[in-house]
């Protein structure tokens, strides 16, 4: 059976199968494909990746941020390395609490969602920049990521929904 993979369709945000040497596009499992040989086929992360998710998120700027100016820093000066250290010291703090996750995004995340908690609300895809996006939705509810950067800075992040 020619190599089957799994791709997004942009417009509808639904995952289709696609045969690269037929150029043949399915949205429903091709005939003669198990469901243990659909889930080994490249790109089966998509059929189970949500439409949509909540999450919070505690973002330490540095001065490569897009915008190295927060609610707490009108001028953000510590370097990448600095910000990273710095969250590494706070994912020991929060070490799987929500709770703590929650208090200290409120108290030193530099995006405006602090006041929330670093609750950004619910999330569908094209959103939020890439990265932050693929990791959010990469986790399962209840799950905190490792560090991710993106253009505004260095993130860890909860997904709640
Ligand atoms: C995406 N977003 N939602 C809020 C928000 C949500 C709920 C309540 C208040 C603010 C703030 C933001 C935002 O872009 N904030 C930026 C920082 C930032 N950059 C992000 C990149 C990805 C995800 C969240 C991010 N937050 C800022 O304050 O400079």
């Amino acid at each position: 059976m020619s190599q089957w993979e799994i791709r997004m369709s942009g417009s509808r945000g639904v995952a289709y199968f696609y045969n690269p040497a037929t150029k043949a596009s399915v949205w429903e499992t091709p005939d003669g494909l198990t469901e243990e040989e659909v889930k080994k086929l490249p790109g089966a992360e998509l059929l189970t990746r949500p439409v949509k998710v909540r999450a919070s998120h505690l973002l330490v700027k540095h001065s490569g941020s897009r915008n190295p100016s927060s609610w707490r820093q009108a001028k953000i000066t510590c370097s990448k390395a600095e910000a990273i250290e710095t969250l590494r010291k706070y994912q020991s703090q929060i070490n799987g609490s929500h709770e703590r996750f929650a208090e200290l995004a409120k108290e030193y995340s530099d995006c405006s969602s602090a006041r929330m908690g670093g609750d950004l609300g619910v999330f569908g895809s094209g959103q939020m920049q890439k990265p932050f996006e693929n990791a959010a939705f990469a986790l399962k509810i209840g799950e905190m990521s490792d560090i991710v950067e993106t253009e505004s800075g260095v993130h860890l992040i909860l997904r709640t929904e």
